[in-house]
């Protein structure tokens, strides 16, 4: 018997207010437990949108999204709880020192009581953050920020993680410890669905990919499938182009 897909998006759609072209259209995938699977796309593709509608933190207008077998509709708190976020934005208070928003973060996230020191601290000393626990985020390096902000995704050890963009904007040795990171997660189980623009590094850490534009799936799979599909492409870049074509996004 296989086991059903902790993600399972069917048919999406979102069309903003104001806007005659919808930022999602019948867009469907499935992500299965213990993958890293990677949404890429060109700019303004849909990325973020649908990453957004899966945290409960947009309404779709249409199709239906399933996480943990659950409705996102109507289980949507049950859904939040379950998951780990880290958004494309930074989401830190920059006044507070990065102790004071992590523990702020295991609040939200129902980390209680005792729990809150282990967890904290734990997770800055493994991002290399434990010395600047007590310094305020505004002083904080943009990697040290991206670090922190994948920090208060993991407090609350969620099975599921959603990171938009997780390396954006970071030096090589912040985003090969986020990876690593990352990769360590996927081998004790934890699934992740990440967005990037970086092609190879979602080829070097997804194991299945999925590619939109204008808000609809144009390519989905392994790497090789997809290759294989597309024999014009030798690299996911050379296919990303094929398919996106050359023309610059907003
Ligand atoms: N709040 C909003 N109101 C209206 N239109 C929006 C809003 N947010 C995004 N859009 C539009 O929806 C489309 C999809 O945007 P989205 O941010 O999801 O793309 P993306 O793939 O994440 O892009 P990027 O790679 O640049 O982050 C774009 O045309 C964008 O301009």
């Amino acid at each position: 018997m296989t086991s059903s897909p902790i993600i399972q998006v069917s048919g999406l759609r979102k069309v903003y207010k104001g806007s005659l072209k919808p930022a999602v259209d019948q867009l469907s995938f499935a992500v299965e437990e213990g993958e890293i699977f990677g949404l890429l796309g060109p700019n303004g593709a849909g990325k973020s949108t649908t990453l957004m509608m899966l945290c409960g933190l947009l309404k779709s207008d249409a199709g239906s999204i399933r996480v943990f077998g659950l409705d996102a509709g109507r289980s949507s708190n049950e859904i939040r709880r379950r998951i780990g976020v880290a958004p494309q934005e930074i989401a830190l208070f920059p006044a507070l020192t990065a102790w004071e928003n992590l523990v702020y973060f295991c609040r939200m996230y129902g980390v209680k009581g005792a729990a809150i020191r282990p967890a904290v601290r734990g997770l800055l000393e493994e991002f290399g953050l434990l010395e600047k626990a007590d310094v305020r985020v505004l002083h904080y390096s943009g990697g040290m920020k991206r670090r922190l902000n994948l920090i208060a995704a993991l407090l609350h050890r969620p099975g599921l993680l959603i990171l938009d963009e997780p390396t954006s904007g970071v030096d090589v040795q912040s985003r090969t410890m986020i990876l690593d990171y990352m990769r360590r997660l996927r081998d004790k189980g934890v699934t992740i669905l990440y967005s990037s623009h970086l092609l190879g590094e979602a080829e070097q850490i997804c194991s299945q990919l999925a590619i939109i534009d204008e808000g609809r799936l144009i390519a989905g799979g392994t790497l090789s499938q997809m290759l294989a599909e597309n024999n014009e492409s030798e690299s996911l870049e050379q296919l990303f182009l094929n398919l996106t074509g050359k023309g610059i996004r907003d």
